[in-house]
């Protein structure tokens, strides 16, 4: 029947479709225009898919009256989000508001948020990340005698995570626990969940598995929803596990429910090649049996790559083709074969940076890119510092994406910590952080004299405390006492300034100061110190922003376009909150256009990111680094089948990143753990067709002959060894530069006595002395505890200055 909805393939079905269809190919505006039966489209990288379903969305609303507020769509990040409802907006204006565009969480965050009562627990719920979860569970493990030495509180959190994801609750796990392992997982996720209930807060897999018992338990509230959400559309498909498959299966329905409502639309975009998630549970089984799920389900292949070179797609199907179990599909575009892909290999990480650095300068010099066109990617985030440093001496703009995180900074957890207790007061987790942060006189012991007490009266860690100041807590020492007294009347100071009703940046302050957390930081020799102090002006400037943000999305009128309960009060302390618990790497990702993304920082900047968190993204050049066997693939994965081929499709995902131009390198030599270590190339690197790729570089730097020349196997360089980790930076001097101009200036170093710097082994120093001149120029440089050490200064040497 669902036929009878179909349009036909080649064109719109009314004329007044067209710019929105025009700039689609046939597959493209099948999809687009598709009504009535479940929808999946299936394709490679860079074929359309996210088009396909902003477009849809846009159709939608300009062609089948759908209203912006029966629409859900979700998408991985959210910053996508954002682009999605950006493109919305320019079609619709500011009715575009009603509509859901958000992460699986943040959605899940605002159906909580809204019937939390439901569940028994208060909408003003903390959301506990992965450090949080892991102190509650080191304190759980800690209260039931678990040997931390077996059973890591690492280990327990991701055995609990991926029960959560099967949305196996703590009861089934105990019934189920088979081993020694399961049975004390079971144990801790038993008392874990009831401490989380406790102390009113959900973990991330908990914003998923809860959302769902919701839908599953209360048919009036799905029923809501079902109401509500005519049109539910998600993007990456291939990377939801089942706690989110089941969560769109409850969204959606599969079968007109005891109300007689219909099941809404779905539309679910992915790239079974591109599931990257595996170890959060992700499963490309929710496309391979998405027909099988939705009945009368509609498959859409698009097979038309628009992003890439041939070149660069030839690349990335001849890697992919080594997975097993796959479905056949080769990506094309006819828009020609392109550059070469460029391979380089380097002699050391340091000497593979200053090789990417002075490509991508050459590439801005000669007017072929700009910084913003560019993306360096890397394995895993302690990669970027190398990259980093040369950067720096260099003076390229850039951004790191992701790595320690502005919201994992000690000062900042500090911080949003005093923000949670004055929004969630039961928020134990939180509350026990800044119990004597700054130090206030309440130690282990008066803590753990709490904690007993509030486990044995049933009673919250927080009415604990008070108990310690009605005289109430057996065992405490008057002194705790006092000091406790003191906290909660700081802490029922700081609960007006909220009641008041003062901004999120006005609050902050107010802890700032009256905790005295500020002064004592600033009052401190350590330079550390001095950077936390800016951290946390930072963080009030983006309270500040937040507030601002809101006033203008509300409107003059100061009201948003559709008042929804699940959604905290905008500009409010809970909003905040909520906002910061959901940054993920991907949303501080540099404007692609180079402009101006609003905090007129990230202009023109080249961004460093990990392979998994440039999914969904493209840029015109393109730097894999670190494409060597222990690195990419993962150490992990070389004797596992199932996770190489997970590597597999991260080397394709990071390939069809590229829209004209890609570079891949590797290292002969690369530190790890300060020693110096050989890896041999990368598996994928042999993969790549070897006339796709023009090889600037085979043998390391003492022999000149590999320069240039192109053909042959990134392999036969490594035949060379004898260095083994030595070399060092004078004979890096003497080597033939491959980077052109003024290579060798741009990478020494240039030191006064006095300046400060940081040394990869040594850490940081002040300098003391300088001595010679050009390739003989020397430093002496005080590591404090380290002593003081004499350095050349020529080739690349392992120091930023600071
Ligand atoms: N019909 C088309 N005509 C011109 N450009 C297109 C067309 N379809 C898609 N594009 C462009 O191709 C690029 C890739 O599209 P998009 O990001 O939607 O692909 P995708 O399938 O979602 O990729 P990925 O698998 O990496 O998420 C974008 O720059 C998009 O604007
Ligand atoms: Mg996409």
């Amino acid at each position: 029947m669902n036929t009878l909805f179909d349009l036909p393939a080649d064109g719109p079905a009314k004329p007044r479709h067209s710019d929105l269809l025009d700039d689609l190919n046939p597959a493209q505006r099948e999809a687009v225009t598709h009504a009535g039966s479940p929808l999946l489209v299936v394709a490679g990288a860079g074929s359309g898919k996210t088009r396909v379903l902003t477009r849809r969305i846009a159709y939608l609303l300009a062609e089948r009256d759908v209203h912006p507020g029966q629409i859900m769509a979700i998408t991985f990040t959210n910053k996508a989000a954002a682009e999605m409802r950006e493109r919305v907006s320019d079609l619709v204006g500011r009715r575009a508001n009603a509509m859901w565009v958000s992460t699986f969480h943040s959605m899940c965050v605002r159906i909580l948020r809204r019937e939390a009562k439901t569940l028994e627990m208060s909408s003003s719920f903390s959301i506990y990340d992965s450090d949080d979860t892991k102190r509650l569970i080191t304190l759980v493990a800690r209260d039931l005698d678990i040997d931390p030495k077996r059973y890591a509180a690492r280990t327990l959190a991701v055995h609990i995570s991926n029960l959560k994801n099967e949305l196996i609750d703590p009861e089934t796990a105990v019934a189920d626990a088979g081993n020694d392992l399961e049975r004390r997982v079971a144990e801790v996720y038993v008392e874990y969940q009831r401490r989380l209930n406790q102390a009113n807060a959900f973990d991330f897999d908990d914003l998923i598995m809860r959302t769902v018992e919701l839908l599953q338990t209360f048919p009036d509230v799905a029923e809501y929803y079902r109401r509500r959400f005519r049109h539910v559309l998600v993007d990456e498909y291939q990377d939801t596990n089942h706690a989110q498959y089941t969560l769109v299966r409850e969204l959606v329905g599969t079968e007109a429910n005891e109300a007689g409502i219909e099941p809404a639309e779905l539309c679910v975009v992915g790239d079974a090649d591109q599931s990257i998630y595996a170890f959060r549970g992700a499963t490309i089984r929710n496309i391979e049996e998405f027909e099988r799920d939705f009945p009368n389900a509609r498959t859409v292949l698009l097979e038309q790559n628009y992003r890439s070179t041939q070149t660069i797609l030839n690349a990335a199907n001849a890697v992919i083709a080594r997975n097993p179990n796959r479905r056949a599909k080769r990506l094309w575009t006819d828009s020609g074969d392109g550059e070469k892909i460029v391979g380089y290999v380097a002699d050391n990480e340091h000497d593979e940076a200053a090789f990417v650095a002075g490509e991508i300068d050459a590439l801005a010099d000669k007017g072929e890119a700009d910084y913003s066109d560019v993306a360096v990617f890397y394995r895993t985030n302690n990669q970027s510092r190398v990259f980093e440093e040369i950067f720096i001496r260099l003076g390229l703009p850039y951004k790191v994406v992701g790595g320690v995180r502005f919201y994992e900074r000690r000062e900042v957890r500090d911080m949003l910590a005093y923000l949670r207790v004055l929004a969630n007061p039961e928020d134990t987790v939180s509350l026990r952080r800044i119990l004597n942060v700054p130090k206030r006189g309440i130690g282990d012991r008066a803590e753990a004299v709490i904690a007993t007490y509030a486990e044995r009266e049933r009673i919250s860690f927080a009415q604990a405390l008070r108990g310690a100041v009605s005289g109430e807590v057996p065992l405490l020492n008057p002194r705790s006492a006092k000091a406790i007294t003191g906290f909660v009347e700081l802490m029922d100071e700081l609960g007006e300034v909220v009641e008041s009703g003062a901004e999120v940046a006005d609050i902050l302050e107010a802890v700032l100061e009256r905790t005295g957390y500020r002064a004592e930081l600033e009052e401190s020799d350590d330079p550390q110190d001095a950077s936390r102090v800016e951290n946390l002006t930072e963080l009030v400037t983006v309270a500040r922003e937040f507030t601002e943000f809101t006033a203008e999305v509300a409107g003059p009128d100061g009201e948003l376009p559709e008042a929804d309960p699940g959604v905290p009060e905008p500009g409010s302390l809970p909003a905040f909150l909520e906002r910061v618990s959901l940054v993920a790497d991907a949303d501080s990702v540099p404007s692609p256009d180079g402009g101006d993304d609003g905090d007129g920082h990230d202009a023109g900047v080249v961004t460093l990111m990990t392979v998994h968190t440039a999914k969904g993204l493209e840029y015109p050049v393109v730097f894999g680094t670190g494409w060597e066997d222990g690195i990419f693939p993962h150490m992990r994965a070389l004797g596992d089948p199932t996770e190489l081929a997970e590597e597999r499709r991260l080397a394709y995902v990071a390939i069809t990143r590229a829209r004209k131009r890609l570079y891949v390198s590797r290292s002969m030599v690369r530190s790890a753990w300060g020693q110096p270590q050989m890896n041999p190339a990368s598996r994928f690197l042999d993969e790549l067709p070897a006339d796709l790729v023009d090889w600037r570089r085979l043998a390391p730097s003492s022999s000149s002959g590999g320069f240039g020349s192109s053909g042959g196997s990134p392999r036969a360089a490594t035949t060379w060894g004898s260095r083994g980790g030595g070399g060092g930076a004078s004979s890096r001097a003497a080597s033939t530069s491959p980077f052109g101009k003024g290579w060798k200036d741009t990478v020494a170093l240039k030191l006064d006595v006095g300046d400060r710097v940081s040394h990869d082994k040594y850490g940081l120093g002040t300098v003391v002395a300088c001595d010679g001149a050009g390739p003989r120029a020397t430093a002496t440089i005080d590591f404090g505890a380290a002593g003081k050490v004499r350095l050349m200064l020529i080739g690349s040497v392992p120091m930023v200055k600071l």
